[in-house]
């Protein structure tokens, strides 16, 4: 099967990030990764490996110093800051570990809420079917400090889900979860993905959460050193340990 352009939902292209300072730090180096609609990735990796900057630049609320990023067929490496922040909001979707939501909006005015900043109305038909699939029809009126830390969770993914991105980004998104409640939430994600053809890329510590991905990432360095189909809990904790040891020849597997 060969690849078109319209299959690709994010791409990133010889991608370098460094911070600055007097000891200048390599979060990037030279990466480069395609991100297909309609499918779930896990990017992994020690502590400090770049995942969080590869989230970051990928979802373009931060710029690489050299490489392209292309989200559908915009290219977001020379785009004004302005325009940049209208296409977060209309075409990006964020899942975060600690929730995000404003405390003082009730849940459908959370899950309405960037419809609203992109002055964008939603079909009603689509707000009541991700609100079904959330679970949360009865919760409506409730605030965020009224819900369980996965009923939050699931707000902010139908929040996420409502303006139909074209990605959806995730950063640790059950690390504040109990195992049964980051179950519900990552089968929630999984099931965007399966009957919505919603694209998620996700970044998590545990290999339990990335087994639920079609393809799992592993950042050692600011660099890919593995891309695994399906590897399964086991074998991704495998390949972290291995990384515990240093063996940072990359390696391509399915
Ligand atoms: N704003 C910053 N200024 C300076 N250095 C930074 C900045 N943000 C990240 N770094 C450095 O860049 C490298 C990559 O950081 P990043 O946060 O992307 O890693 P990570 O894999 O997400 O780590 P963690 O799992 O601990 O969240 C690290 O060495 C980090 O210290």
């Amino acid at each position: 099967m060969s690849l078109t352009p319209a299959d690709v939902a994010v791409g990133l292209d010889h991608v370098h990030k460094t911070y600055g300072g007097d000891q200048p730090v390599v979060a990037l180096d030279d990466v480069s990764a395609v991100f297909m609609r309609g499918t779930a990735t896990a990017v992994m990796g020690p502590s400090g490996s770049g995942k969080s900057t590869l989230l970051h630049c990928a979802a373009g609320l931060d710029r690489p110093d050299s490489g392209t990023i292309r989200l559908g067929g915009t290219d977001l490496s020379s785009m004004p800051e302005k325009r940049l922040t209208e296409l977060r909001r209309s075409r990006v979707g964020f899942v975060f570990q600690a929730f995000n939501l404003v405390g003082a909006l009730n849940v459908e005015q959370n899950i309405l809420l960037p419809s609203r900043l992109s002055g964008r109305r939603p079909e009603p038909d689509w707000v009541a079917e991700v609100i079904a699939r959330v679970g949360l029809g009865d919760r409506l009126r409730h605030r965020p400090a009224q819900l369980s830390g996965g009923q939050q969770q699931r707000v902010a993914i139908a929040r996420a889900l409502v303006t139909r991105p074209e990605v959806i980004f995730c950063d640790e998104p059950t690390g504040a979860l109990d195992t049964r409640t980051a179950a519900d939430v990552l089968a929630l994600l999984r099931s965007a993905v399966d009957q919505f053809g919603q694209t998620v890329v996700m970044v998590t510590h545990d290999p339990v959460a990335a087994s639920y991905a079609d393809r799992v990432l592993v950042l050692a360095d600011g660099r890919i050193v593995r891309d695994m189909a399906q590897p399964g809990a086991e074998r991704i904790a495998e390949h972290l340990a291995l990384l515990g040891r240093r063996q940072p020849v990359a390696s391509r597997e399915g």
